[in-house]
């Protein structure tokens, strides 16, 4: 009988690499994307690698293919997940390679904010079904249903994750309040302590601060690594707090846009 192979700390994913031959149909979706079309090699940083960008930009389409390509369900969950409430995921997956280091992950997950309610509604499927430790006790023991979103959202973070993780997680700060956000720092901090490897796709600017990380800016001339700094989350925000005032006044001044 095979034995399972022992977890050890990551990295546990080097690259991503695009394999044009296989596309079906270039004029299609994904492929018309900039960011898609032109993905070329993405290599991961050791800890975490956030993928950045406007809405549209194809953030969420990438991490998708990452998870089905490491066996995940594209909707969300751990290995064991493989329920589905949509039609179906793009095709990507089959038009990429993923190269991945000698270590094996002790486990892997994929948040996906979009549709964490239905992972925590199959979550109490599978447990009605009896047979086994209860699921929940893994995210700390309460109903996911009865927190809130940003609570539920912590309870993963906090009870379900492990050493030795592979974690993808599409906009994990998109319940959080900022305090929590900076609590998610610490965890995050921690679980790359203990031999984690994070890919996130975020809109914040608190959560992409995390200095042990490489930065990915999708837009319309494709793929590139970008500084924390130059990132338009932080030079926005920071403008914007810096002068609420000055800013909507130039946004909201209706005489002059009139
Ligand atoms: N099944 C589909 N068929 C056609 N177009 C799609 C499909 N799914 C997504 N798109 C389009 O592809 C683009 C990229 O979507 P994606 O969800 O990857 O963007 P994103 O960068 O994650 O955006 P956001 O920050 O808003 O979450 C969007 O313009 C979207 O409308």
């Amino acid at each position: 009988m095979a034995r399972k192979q022992k977890s050890s700390p990551g990295p546990y994913l080097l690259h991503l690499e695009m394999l044009p031959d296989r596309i079906p149909d270039v004029t299609r979706f994904p492929y018309t994307l900039p960011s898609i079309r032109n993905l070329g090699t993405l290599a991961f940083h050791p800890k975490v690698t956030f993928l950045v960008g406007e809405n549209g930009a194809g953030k969420s389409t990438i991490l998708e293919a990452i998870a089905v390509a490491c066996g995940l369900n594209p909707e969300g969950g751990s290995r064991n997940f493989n329920f589905a409430t949509r039609a179906s995921h793009s095709s990507l997956d089959e038009c990429v390679r993923l190269a991945r280091a000698p270590a094996r992950p002790g486990d892997s997950y994929f948040l996906r904010a979009e549709s964490f309610y239905n992972v925590a509604s199959e979550i109490e499927r599978l447990d009605q079904g009896g047979g086994g430790p209860p699921i929940i006790d893994a995210y700390g023991g309460q109903s996911l249903h009865e927190q809130s979103h940003g609570e539920s959202f912590f309870a993963l973070f906090r009870y379900r994750f492990r050493d030795n993780g592979l974690y993808l997680m599409d906009e994990p700060e998109a319940a959080l309040s900022p305090k929590r956000q900076l609590q998610f720092l610490v965890l995050l901090h921690d679980y790359v302590r203990r031999g984690g490897q994070f890919v996130i796709a975020t809109h914040s600017p608190i959560i992409m601060a995390y200095p042990e990380a490489r930065i990915y800016l999708l837009d319309a001339g494709g793929i590139r690594e970008v500084a924390y700094t130059d990132t338009e989350h932080y030079v926005i925000t920071r403008g914007f707090l810096g002068n609420p005032g000055r800013m909507l006044a130039e946004l909201l001044d209706d005489d002059e846009k009139a």
